[in-house]
């Protein structure tokens, strides 16, 4: 399933005009960009999390399709800017702005201006199970070990 048509609407009206419209950067890119759809650069002290507007709401639509919102890894890695909530869920059946909980875990101030690119939104499969409550399982090779169970190295 490489391509999958999602409707979008943009919030806010600088998007697509002095802030550009999120796209895959690449042709195998697996996230867009998000851009900060803020009116003045945010200051973001060590340990502040903020919530931030994209400009953009999607509806995916599809229950067996679900959004990710995952921190950038030069923003996380260089400037410990990752998101608040560590990974945002987006359901299917959301049709609100997309928000990005910005959360700098560093110990430097870090500045984000109104346009950048903040964290990054996939797209993926989401199974809906049919949960079957059952007395006892049938055997599996692990069993119930986990946590390490399997040696450290
Ligand atoms: O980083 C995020 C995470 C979530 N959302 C939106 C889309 C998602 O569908 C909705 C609810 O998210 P979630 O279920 O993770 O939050 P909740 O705390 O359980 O809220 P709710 O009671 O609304 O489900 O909030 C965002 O815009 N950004
Ligand atoms: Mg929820």
């Amino acid at each position: 399933m490489a391509n999958q048509s999602i409707e979008v609407r943009i919030l806010d009206e600088r998007l697509g005009d002095s802030i550009p419209m999120p796209d895959y950067a690449t042709e195998g890119s697996a996230g867009l960009d998000l851009r900060a759809c803020l009116q003045t650069p945010l200051t973001l002290e060590p340990g502040q999390t903020e919530l931030l507007p994209t400009g953009m709401a999607v509806h995916i639509a599809d229950p067996g399709l679900a959004g990710m919102i995952l921190p950038r890894s030069g923003l996380g890695h260089k400037h410990g800017i990752v998101l608040g909530n560590l990974v945002g869920l987006i359901d299917s059946d959301y049709q609100g702005e997309l928000m990005v909980s910005c959360w700098n875990r560093g110990h430097t101030t870090f500045t984000i201006d109104p346009g950048d690119r903040i964290a990054q939104f996939v797209v993926v499969p989401v199974v809906q199970a049919d949960f079957q409550v059952v007395e006892t399982f049938s055997a599996s090779e692990r069993g119930e070990g986990g946590f390490g169970s399997t040696g450290g190295q």
